[in-house]
């Protein structure tokens, strides 16, 4: 079977934070859009979200054609989703309802159009069970805000079609994103599981009296934040081992593990997890040595740290704020 990867028409159903985010990415990479939500005033909603980020898509760069007036806003599912070439659901986060809504949706869509779902954890083996053609359902799980982070998570369900897999990172790589297959179906996938670990012990911190939301947030966004957007937790702790790498590290912290300095139970430290850290960020470092990585990542701070200062001037802020 193929899938249409070759899209004129997108839709998208629910059109809250997330929705109106995917409308809005789809509106500025030239696409005619169609979008439906229950909500009373979703439409004029909507329309103002758009609003509201076309500026900053305007600097990233319109594709050709690229206009807001190419949105529809229609009054059922099924007018949604018949013409569309690529279905972007984006309804709130629970099972039943994307169930039954999913169940809708396929019946009415073209049977080689891709349906991608934004769930932040439901499992897709679970809400595309109704579905008709379920081969060809997946999660896209975005970022927010969608129309600016690149990231997005695809999960296959039990009945998705590796090709469906395939197509659909395609159609999100034509929409200038970063997709990330996550080839087993768990809860949270793998950026919500890292994001809800550090949520869960800023609220054990909270809870303990030990800092305020203010202060924890200002703990990432002056240190492992500013690096995060260009290195990830991987590599930054293999420069962190210096010159011996990750398995000096490995030697040296990894006993806090179990301290434990989190209320989150650690992993075992087998030799086998810590051999498949050590060649998996053996294969990130590639023939780059540590000292050159280490240039890397402060030319990139420096950029990183000059970029939020000026923004911030731009926008009548201190550095420090
Ligand atoms: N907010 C976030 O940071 C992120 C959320 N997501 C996921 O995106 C999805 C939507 O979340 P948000 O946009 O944050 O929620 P939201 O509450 O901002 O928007 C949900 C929209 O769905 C509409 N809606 C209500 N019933 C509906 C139905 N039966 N069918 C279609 N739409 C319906 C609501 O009127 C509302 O406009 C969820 O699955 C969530 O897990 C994914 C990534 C990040
Ligand atoms: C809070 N959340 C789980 C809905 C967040 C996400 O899914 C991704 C994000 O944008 O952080």
């Amino acid at each position: 079977m193929t899938y249409i990867t070759h899209i004129n028409t997108f839709a998208a159903l629910g059109s809250g934070v997330i929705g109106s985010g995917w409308v809005a990415r789809a509106l500025a990479h030239g696409l005619d859009v169609v979008a439906w939500d229950p909500a009373p005033g979703a439409e004029a909603a909507l329309r103002q979200r758009i609003a509201n980020a076309w500026p900053a898509l305007v600097k990233q760069g319109l594709a050709a054609g690229a206009a807001q007036s190419r949105l529809r806003f229609v009054a059922t599912v099924e007018d949604c989703v018949r013409d569309a070439d690529f279905i972007q659901e984006s309804a709130p986060e629970r099972l039943e309802l994307k169930l039954e809504l999913h169940a809708r949706i396929s019946a009415a869509a073209k049977p080689d159009a891709l349906i991608g779902s934004s769930t932040s954890g439901l499992l897709p083996s679970e809400f595309y069970e109704g579905a008709t053609h379920p081969e060809r359902c997946v999660v896209g799980h975005p970022f927010n805000p969608v129309y600016l982070l690149p990231l997005v998570e695809v999960v296959g369900g039990r009945h998705t079609a590796p090709e469906a897999i395939q197509a659909a990172i395609s159609v999100y790589e034509n929409l200038g994103m970063r997709p990330l297959h996550v080839r087993k179906e768990v809860p949270g996938f793998i950026a919500d599981r890292l994001l809800e670990a550090l949520w869960r012990e800023a609220l054990h911190l909270v809870n303990d009296g030990v800092a305020t939301t203010g202060e924890i947030d200002d703990a990432i966004r002056f240190g492992a934040g500013l690096r995060w957007s260009f290195m990830g937790t991987f590599l930054t702790y293999t420069l962190a081992g210096g010159d011996a790498g990750m398995r000096h590290f490995m030697n040296q912290f990894g006993p806090a593990l179990k301290l434990p300095w989190t209320y989150l139970p650690a992993p075992e430290l087998t030799d086998t997890l810590i051999d498949d850290v050590v060649a998996g960020t053996s294969a990130q470092l590639g023939e780059h040595s540590i000292g050159a990585l280490e240039r890397y990542r402060d030319d990139c701070l420096l950029a990183v740290l000059d970029a939020v200062r000026v923004t911030k001037a731009r926008h009548g802020m201190s550095f420090a704020e």
